[in-house]
């Protein structure tokens, strides 16, 4: 059987012993002795610190006249323009017209691009981009990538409106602005009709 002794969940606390009570007191004793100095002493202020800043013990401080008429340097000043945000508006897609059904569309399509049996690394040059603005062959450029966006305008969650603006023509500085995080290369792989001709 276990006696009370052996019980640890009687176990006896001792009482502090004086010494450390003494500790305690000592402790105690030096904090209380602990002193702050204004820093106004005659020897401060005859020292380099400038009328504002001030010390206390090992702490210094700048004291900030707010009642001054002159501006803060953190202010922004009058040239500043902060850029204008873009207006990024969803269009409600319509039945039928979700991502999830654009995602659906490349994987059953046979000719998204409209290739027609012709390669899609083909150099295609700017003046060719610039005939296909209208209709079912709308053509965009994204970073020397050419891509058939006729099938998507429907499925652009920024509506037709917005993408059409870069049919026929280099798209890629536009689409930046909007949303360069889009991932255009995965969306538009199927649309891909061939690589912009730098020199032509
Ligand atoms: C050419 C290829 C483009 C592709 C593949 C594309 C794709 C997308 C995608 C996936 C979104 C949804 C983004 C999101 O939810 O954060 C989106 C939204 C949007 N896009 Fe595009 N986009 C294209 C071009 C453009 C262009 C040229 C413009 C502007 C002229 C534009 C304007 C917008 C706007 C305003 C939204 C807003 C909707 C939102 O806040 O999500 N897009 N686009």
């Amino acid at each position: 059987m276990d006696t009370e002794d052996d019980d640890f969940t009687f176990a006896k606390v001792a009482a502090p012993d004086t010494e450390d009570v003494l500790e305690g007191n000592d402790l105690a004793l030096n904090v209380g002795s602990i002193t702050l100095k204004d820093g106004l002493d005659q020897q401060s202020k005859d020292t380099c610190l400038p009328p504002k800043e001030k010390t206390i013990g090992s702490l210094s401080f700048t004291v900030i006249d707010s009642s001054s008429s002159k501006k803060q340097s953190n202010e922004p000043s009058d040239n500043f323009k902060a850029p204008r945000p873009i207006t990024r508006t969803k269009v409600p897609f319509e039945k039928g017209y979700s991502q999830m059904d654009w995602l659906k569309l490349t994987r059953t399509h046979p000719d998204l691009a409209g290739l027609k049996g012709e390669s899609n690394k083909r150099r295609i040059s700017m003046d060719e981009v610039k005939k296909h603005r209208l209709g079912d062959s709308m053509w965009t450029v994204l970073k020397g990538r050419v891509y058939n966006i006729t099938p998507y305008m429907n499925f652009h969650p920024g509506g037709v409106d917005m993408l059409i603006k870069v049919a026929g023509r280099d798209g890629t500085s536009l689409f930046n602005k909007y949303h360069a995080w889009v991932n255009y290369d995965i969306l538009l792989e199927k649309c891909l009709v061939g690589f912009l001709d730098q020199e032509a």
